[in-house]
């Protein structure tokens, strides 16, 4: 079913949890997940994995944290055509741009070429125990659709 990296930033904690609870689903699909904190991940890693998940707070007036610029930086370099990918993260719906930066996070995928299999994932704060269930299942069911993607 594939190797699949997650890739994440947190400051507080809430996209971590996420990370962490979609790691556990992929892998209850029987698919390998390593975790990675993105400051200490140069995004040629992606090229050794099946597909990426990749997570992030937003921050300031809906921004991606700066955490990840280095990264998207790297990813422009990268030759992701065909790579499977999809986004999640925490946010507060009390800001004007809610989660802005999973959804620019999806767009710059979709700009250097990956295909986003799934829609993303979106949670207020930290994930309540039924948003921890959708976590597990979102990753599960990300792993499953590579694993079909492989099938005859
Ligand atoms: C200065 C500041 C700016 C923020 N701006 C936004 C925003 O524009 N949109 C949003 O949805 N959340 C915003 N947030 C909320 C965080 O994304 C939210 O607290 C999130 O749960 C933090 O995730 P983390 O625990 O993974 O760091 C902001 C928080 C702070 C402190």
């Amino acid at each position: 079913m594939g190797k699949i990296i997650i890739v994440y930033a947190s400051l507080t904690g809430n996209t971590e949890e996420m990370a962490e609870l979609i790691a556990e689903g992929v892998r209850s699909a029987g698919a390998v997940a390593d975790l990675k904190m993105v400051e200490d991940c140069n995004a040629v890693r992606l090229l050794e994995y099946d597909a990426c998940l990749l997570g992030a707070y937003t921050w300031g007036d809906g921004e991606l944290p700066d955490e990840f610029a280095d990264f998207v930086d790297e990813m422009k370099e990268l030759n992701l055509a065909g790579i499977r990918a999809a986004v999640f993260g925490s946010g507060d719906t009390s800001y004007r741009l809610y989660c802005a930066a999973v959804d620019e996070l999806e767009q710059r995928l979709r700009e250097f070429g990956a295909v986003i299999v799934q829609p993303p994932l979106k949670v207020e704060y930290g994930p309540s125990p039924e948003e921890k269930v959708l976590c597990r299942e979102y990753g599960a069911s990300f792993a499953h659709s590579l694993g079909a993607l492989h099938r005859p």
